[in-house]
């Protein structure tokens, strides 16, 4: 990675209450890089996503986001009963009068086209994480966060979805934390991994070794131990 970071996350420890959800974490994203962090059931990644948005305060550690960092939150979080277009204005609230104009994703998000007076609570699961991510984009990001852009989603909506990030990522630049239990759809997507466990950070490298590694193989892809 190089230049300076969009994401720089140094030591963060998040605490709920008695319980420590984050023990010391280290985590980067360049401009413009694609990042994955993977991690099972409660290893504290969707944590970390809400110490990136302030959601969470830091125990101790340090948390900076250079430029703007929009959400693609675990759930989608869509206003069910308000129209696709509603959903996606409510992204770009903070750009003002300029922040209503919601063509660009149509343009960038094409499958979307035709459902924008459709109450959002009405369409499938991933058409509802198109516009969680065309609500993101809105927001003009330097960084999109991503938690489980996979989760429940068929392959094959799952194949548009990243087909939509690689191309974000390329043409404008835009850099992706994407926080998956899809190890293997995280690596393909990603140059370099992050894997979290019960809190703590316990590898971090490229994909491309990371995917080689007989623990990640064995906990994470599904394969056999060494
Ligand atoms: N609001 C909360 N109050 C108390 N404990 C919490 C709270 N939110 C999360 N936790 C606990 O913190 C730990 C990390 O949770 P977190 O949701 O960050 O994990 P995760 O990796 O995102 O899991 P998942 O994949 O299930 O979303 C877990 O032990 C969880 O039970």
């Amino acid at each position: 990675m190089s230049g300076q970071a969009v994401v720089d996350v140094a030591g963060l420890t998040v605490r709920y209450g008695a319980a420590t959800a984050l023990d010391g974490v280290d985590l980067r994203v360049g401009p413009g890089e694609m990042v994955a962090l993977i991690g099972a059931n409660g290893a504290g990644k969707s944590t970390l996503v809400k110490a990136l948005a302030g959601l969470v305060s830091a125990a101790g550690g340090t948390v900076h986001v250079q430029g703007r960092l929009a959400q693609v939150p675990e759930g989608r979080e869509m206003f069910a009963e308000l129209s696709v277009d509603d959903n996606l204005r409510l992204g770009g609230w903070r750009n003002g009068r300029h922040g209503r104009d919601t063509s660009a994703i149509y343009e960038l998000l094409p499958e979307l086209n035709g459902l924008g007076r459709r109450p959002a609570g009405t369409l499938s699961g991933g058409q509802q994480q198109m516009v969680a991510i065309g609500r993101a984009l809105m927001a003009r990001p330097d960084v999109l966060a991503i938690d489980e852009l996979s989760l429940g989603l068929a392959p094959m909506v799952v194949d548009t979805l990243a087909a939509h990030l690689r191309a974000l990522h390329r043409e404008r630049g835009l850099a992706v934390l994407l926080i998956e239990q899809n190890a293997a759809l995280a690596f393909e997507l990603c140059a370099r991994a992050y894997v979290l466990e019960a809190g703590r950070m316990v590898l971090e490298g490229p994909t491309a070794d990371l995917a080689r590694d007989p623990r990640v193989v064995s906990a994470y892809l599904g394969g056999p131990v060494g």
